[in-house]
Formats: C-alpha cells, sequence, structure tokens
C-alpha cells in the first residue's frame, strides 16, 4: 500500500499555516496535521479551518493530549479532525477515555511515544487499550541533541499489528528509510514546512517514499565534530545568535576582510601585552580545522601579523581571533588567512612566553574555554559552548530553515511585519 505522507503544520499563524498547506498538497502530501503550536496559537479554529478549505485530505489534530481525554478527542473531532494525537505516556485510564470518545465521534485515534521510557512495551498496551495508531516521534527538542525515531522504528513495527506512523525530523532519505521499516505513516514538518519552496520539498519526500524499498538506508554516520562544523558551515552567526536565545557576539571583533566563514574549536592563549610567544606557539598546538583564540589586552601592540598566519595557514588551522591588535593586515587579506582583532597596529612587542595556552580566557567579553566552538563571519564571532555545539548547530540550522521560508514570502511582496503578524504577537 502506498505510504501516507503527512504534513506537520507547527506553525502559529493560521493564515501562514493554510498556504504551506496548499503548497504541501501541490507536492504531494495527503493528511494534513494540525501541529500542536498551531492548535496552542489557534484552538480548535485551526482544525475548523483546515477541515473547510482541504474537504478531500485527512485533518490530524496534534493534540498530545495528557489528561480529559475524551472531551479533547470530542472536541477535535467535531471541528473536523479524522484524527487525533494523545500522549502515550498518559494515563490507562485518559487513553480508555479517549478511544471511547474517538469510537462515539467517529474518528481515529494516534498515540504518540515522546518521551516514552520502554517505547514497545507501551506500545503493546496502547494497542490493547484500543488505539488506532503508534506514532514513534522523537520530538523537536530531542532531535537537537541528537535522537532518532528510526532507532526504535523496527521494534515497535514488528510488536504491535496496528498502523505505525513515524515522526522527527524526517528528510527524504530518512522517510524512505521509515517506510522500508514498516511505517505506515511519515510524518514531517520542518523539512516541509520552513522550505523556500514547500511543493519541491513534499514533492521530494512523496517520491522518496513512494520508491522505498525493503532496504533501510543507512546513511553514513559521521564522526560528530565533522557533523558540528558542518552544520555550522551551513549557518550564519546571526542564526548561531537566534538559536542561543539572542546571545551576544564577541564585542569589538572585527572581520579582517569580508567574506570569511571561520569555524573551529578553540585553542587559546591568554597574553601579555607586547609578548608575541605564547600566540605564535599556539600554532604548534593547534591542529588542522582549530581557531587561536587571543586576549592580548592591547589595541596598540600586536601579538600576531602576516608570518604567523602563513604558518598556520600551511597547516590548515581555521583562523585567529584577538582581543587585542593585528598586524600585516594588507598581507594576511591578500593570502586569505581568517582572522578577526579589535585593532590594527604595524607594532609588534618581543617574545617573552610569559601567556598560557589552552586555559580559560575572555576575549570579546566572552568566556572561552579550550575546546568550544568559534564560529566568525562578516557580522562577527560567536562562541558556543563545547558541550551544547551540537545542540546550537542543529538549532541554527532550524533558524536558518524558517528564515529562508520569511524570506520567499517576502520576496512575494510582504513585509516582514506582514509575514510574522508582529502587531499580533506584541507583549500585552
Ligand atoms: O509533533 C511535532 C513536534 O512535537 C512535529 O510536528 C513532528 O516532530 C514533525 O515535525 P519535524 O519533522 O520538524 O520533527
Amino acid at each position: 500500500m502506498r505510504p501516507i505522507l503527512q504534513v506537520a503544520l507547527d506553525e502559529v499563524e493560521l493564515e501562514r499555516a493554510v498556504a504551506i498547506a496548499v503548497e504541501a498538497v501541490a507536492g504531494g502530501a495527503d493528511y494534513i496535521e494540525a501541529g500542536t503550536p498551531l492548535i496552542k496559537s489557534e484552538g480548535m479554529n485551526a482544525v475548523r479551518t483546515l477541515r473547510e478549505n482541504f474537504r478531500d485530505h485527512v485533518i490530524v489534530a496534534d493534540m498530545k493530549t495528557m489528561d480529559t481525554g475524551a472531551i479533547e478527542v470530542e472536541m477535535a473531532i467535531k471541528s473536523g479532525a479524522g484524527i487525533v494525537s494523545i500522549l502515550g505516556a498518559c494515563d490507562d485510564s485518559t487513553v480508555e477515555d479517549a478511544v471511547r470518545s474517538a469510537r462515539k465521534y467517529g474518528g481515529k485515534l494516534m498515540a504518540d511515544l515522546i518521551n516514552v521510557g520502554d517505547a514497545v512495551s507501551r506500545a503493546v498496551r496502547l494497542q490493547e487499550l484500543g488505539v488506532d495508531i503508534i506514532c514513534v516521534h522523537v520530538g523537536v527538542d530531542q532531535q537537537m541533541v541528537g535522537k532518532d525515531p528510526l532507532d526504535i522504528l523496527k521494534e515497535v513495527r514488528s510488536a504491535v499489528s496496528i498502523e505505525v506512523a513515524v515522526a522527527g525530523g524526517l528528510n527524504p532519505e530518512s522517510a524512505a528509510s521509515a517506510v522500508a521499516l514498516g511505517a505506515g505513516i511519515v510524518i514531517v514538518g520542518g523539512n516541509i514546512i520552513r522550505a523556500r519552496d514547500v511543493t519541491a520539498s513534499a514533492r521530494r519526500v512523496r517520491e522518496s517514499i513512494d520508491a522505498a524499498g525493503k532496504q533501510y538506508i543507512v546513511s553514513e554516520k559521521k564522526a560528530r565534530d565533522e557533523e558540528i562544523r558542518e552544520l555550522f558551515m551551513q549557518v550564519s552567526t546571526p542564526n548561531i545568535s537566534d538559536a542561543m536565545h539572542r546571545a551576544p557576539a564577541m564585542r569589538d571583533i572585527k572581520p579582517l576582510y569580508e567574506g570569511i566563514k571561520m569555524v573551529g574549536r578553540a585553542v587559546t592563549v591568554q597574553n601579555f601585552p607586547g609578548d608575541w610567544a605564547k600566540p605564535v606557539e599556539a600554532s604548534d598546538v593547534a591542529q588542522k580545522g582549530e581557531v587561536i583564540v587571543i586576549y592580548n589586552g592591547s589595541n596598540y601592540i600586536a601579538p600576531w601579523g602576516e608570518l604567523a598566519s602563513r604558518g598556520c595557514q600551511q597547516k590548515g588551522i581555521a583562523g585567529v581571533v584577538i582581543d587585542g591588535a593585528i598586524r600585516d593586515v594588507d598581507d594576511i587579506k591578500r593570502i586569505k588567512f581568517p582572522a578577526f582583532a579589535s585593532a590594527s597596529v604595524p607594532n609588534a612587542g618581543d617574545p617573552k612566553g610569559m601567556g598560557e595556552i589552552n586555559v580559560e580566557i575572555t576575549c570579546g567579553g566572552l568566556k572561552v574555554r579550550p575546546g568550544d566552538w568559534i564560529i566568525g563571519d562578516d557580522n562577527g564571532v560567536m562562541v558556543v559552548p563545547a558541550e551544547r555545539a551540537y545542540e546550537v548547530a542543529r538549532r541554527a540550522l532550524e533558524v536558518k530553515k524558517s528564515e529562508d521560508r520569511v524570506r520567499a514570502e517576502i520576496e512575494r511582496g510582504k513585509t516582514l511585519a506582514q509575514v510574522m503578524d508582529l502587531y499580533k504577537w506584541e507583549k500585552k
């Protein structure tokens, strides 16, 4: 049987959601889901509006009900939902009452396994309790820390006989794998709704799941650092700042020239003004792909110049950031070594060797520890703590995707204020 493609409208604006749904349907989406954020923002009106606009499609209300199962299922079905979700983690009594309500009002009940500890045995129990569909789901926040719904899909699929849906950051490749692992309903949110071209993205998933064979496509697992680097290379420092709740960049630190894109883990140097020994020795400590980050403590004497830059470039070191002065700006620009600094002067000091390499420093007003991720571009330099790097990189990519979608809407004639419906969201 042809797999079902369900597009999850995780939007907060109903008008935008409907416009996106029109495009997703043109690309081959079968079911249209009023996502939880949309329901929280617009209530059952979201379900009613989708029902009115898409008469030939099943509308799914992603209620994620945890309590009062009967009433929530009733109102969603009465508003036009054909399928209503509850949380698999809720009490059995909630499931049982939700099942009664679904039977009475003529809809199907989908139990979402998000954050359920023993997903397989809970799925078996949910089937016994009468749910129609089990949804193997890794939530958006869980995706950001590297969880994957396909890891448990096969086991859940073989433990139950009812329909199995899957959701959690799926793209054309992983959606096809989900089908090969036995999912009958493939739920895709971000990778369709935040695309510049929603129709084309939906079509790619459609074609991929329709062509999915029995083979689970094992995508090459990259080393985590390599994955983080690739993610950061795709996003801008504003995307990263947004992903970190508008975290500040290094203060007063500017790129030496336009068009730099620098990503790498930090090798830090705590320096004393006029001493260039430790900054330059750091180029022996730093490995390929790392960034040397120097607290120099003076905008009037440079610990770094062209020759140090050349040595680093030969080794594949990703760049240098200096809270303080740099020199040989023209040569560094010419060889295109990524460099950021707070000032430029012609004069250097002497190599005395008083500083320290790989200790915690403050650079541009931000704490930098050895191994933290440093990302620099035309906008400035961001620091991402090592332990949050994967999560922040994933979230920054989501920010970028959302911006890509907003940009497409602006290009069609709207202002940013209109796209975001800013007036509605002003603090009351
Ligand atoms: O229910 C959800 C989040 O809780 C999403 O709708 C679901 O995860 C699909 O979206 P995405 O493909 O972006 O993960």
